[in-house]
Formats: C-alpha cells, structure tokens, sequence
C-alpha cells in the first residue's frame, strides 16, 4: 500500500512534503538495513508499519516543542516523529553506534534542521526539562522515569509505547499517575501527563 493512503486510513493527516521525506527515510532505512542490520523491519512494507506505528500518537497528542526519544534504535518513533513535527526540537538518546551513524546521517540526508542525536545513555544527556518523552521498546514505565527524572519537570508528557505489560507496569509506578492508554491492536499508548 503507498505509505500516503495508508496514513489516511489511519486518519494521520500530513503534508505532501513530510509523507515524501518519511518515504525516503523508509528507502534509506531499506537500503542501510541490508548491510548494517539495523531493525527487524526487513521489507519496506514492515518500515511503514513502524512507521504508522510511531506517528498514531499525533491523533491524539499535544504536539510539543521539544521532544526526547529514549532510545531511536533505527529511527523508531523519535526520528520519524520528527520528520513529521518539524517545528518540534528533537534530541534523540541513542548509545548504539551504528544506529547512531545512520540517525545522523538520516537526518543530514532528509534536511532535518530540528534533530539533534545524542550519542549516548539517557541518563547522561543534559537538557532543560523537555516538554515531552517518548520510548518505545526500551525498558519499562518506572525506569523511564527515573532515568529520565533530571530532564523532565511538572509539565513533561511522555508517551511510551508498550504491549500487553502496560497495566502491570503502571501499577509498579510509585505516587499519583495520570495517564491515558489509548489501545491499537496489540499496541498500547501509554500517554502519562503530571498534574
Ligand atoms: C529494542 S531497541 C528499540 C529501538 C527503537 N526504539 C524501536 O522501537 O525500534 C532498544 C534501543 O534502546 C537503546 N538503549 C538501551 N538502553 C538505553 C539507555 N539507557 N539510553 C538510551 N538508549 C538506550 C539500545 O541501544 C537500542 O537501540
């Protein structure tokens, strides 16, 4: 399926320039995932649904102006969010250096101008407290948290991507939570907001 009629039916509406830049970071992940390894994405039909996979969130979020990816291994959800919010500062936490060389070289490639990777554990990026988190496939809710708890204050959002463990792990999180778990297929959204 083209990658824009796939994003219509799942109701992510995008411009015409960012749907073009997120088929090229499909072909260039393709391309590099041949030789490098870099994701279990091994088709592009599989990049596009990680793709989707990593922009859903945009229908029900608030978009913020700065963003933290704990994580981006090949690009997922961090660097494809920020093809798609190019106001939104990035700053992508990714220790991996091989994954690190193709996020950068990605984002040189694409003209990412809002991206910023981080060539280390999250625990060592410095940063004003960021208006939002993300991860997917990292490790779990209460150590995202404590890993992430000198960069991020009362308003921080995160949104942390998860499967059928999330009701578990909530429930190890210590003190008040609010949060949503928006549910898709074997996906869950947990989008926590302090308050
Ligand atoms: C299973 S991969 C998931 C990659 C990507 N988020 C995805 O969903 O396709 C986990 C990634 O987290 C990175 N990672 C592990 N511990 C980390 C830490 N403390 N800070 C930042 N990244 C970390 C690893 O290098 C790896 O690339």
């Amino acid at each position: 399926m083209k990658l824009r009629v796939y994003l219509e039916s799942e109701g992510i509406s995008l411009s015409e320039e960012i749907i073009e830049k997120l088929e090229k970071f499909a072909d260039l992940l393709h391309e590099w995932n041949q030789i490098h390894n870099l994701t279990g994405a091994k088709s592009v039909a599989a990049i596009y649904d990680n793709i989707i996979d990593s922009l859903y969130p945009l229908t029900f979020i608030k978009v913020p102006a700065t963003l933290l990816d704990v994580g981006t291994g090949a690009g997922f959800p961090g660097l494809v969010l920020a093809i798609a919010l190019p106001q939104s500062e990035v700053v992508l936490a990714e220790p991996l250096k091989k994954r690190v060389s193709f996020l950068k070289y990605a984002a040189i490639d694409l003209g990412l101008k809002n991206v910023k990777v981080e060539a280390k554990r999250v625990e060592f990026v410095e940063h004003e407290p960021f208006e939002m988190i993300s991860s997917r496939a990292v490790t779990n809710t209460r150590l995202l948290l404590d890993l992430t708890s000198k960069i991020s204050d009362e308003n921080t959002e995160y949104l942390f991507y998860k499967g059928s463990r999330v009701f578990d792990e909530v429930a190890q999180v210590e003190g008040d939570l609010s949060y949503d778990i928006i549910q898709k297929n074997q996906r869950n959204y947990l989008y926590i907001k302090k308050n």
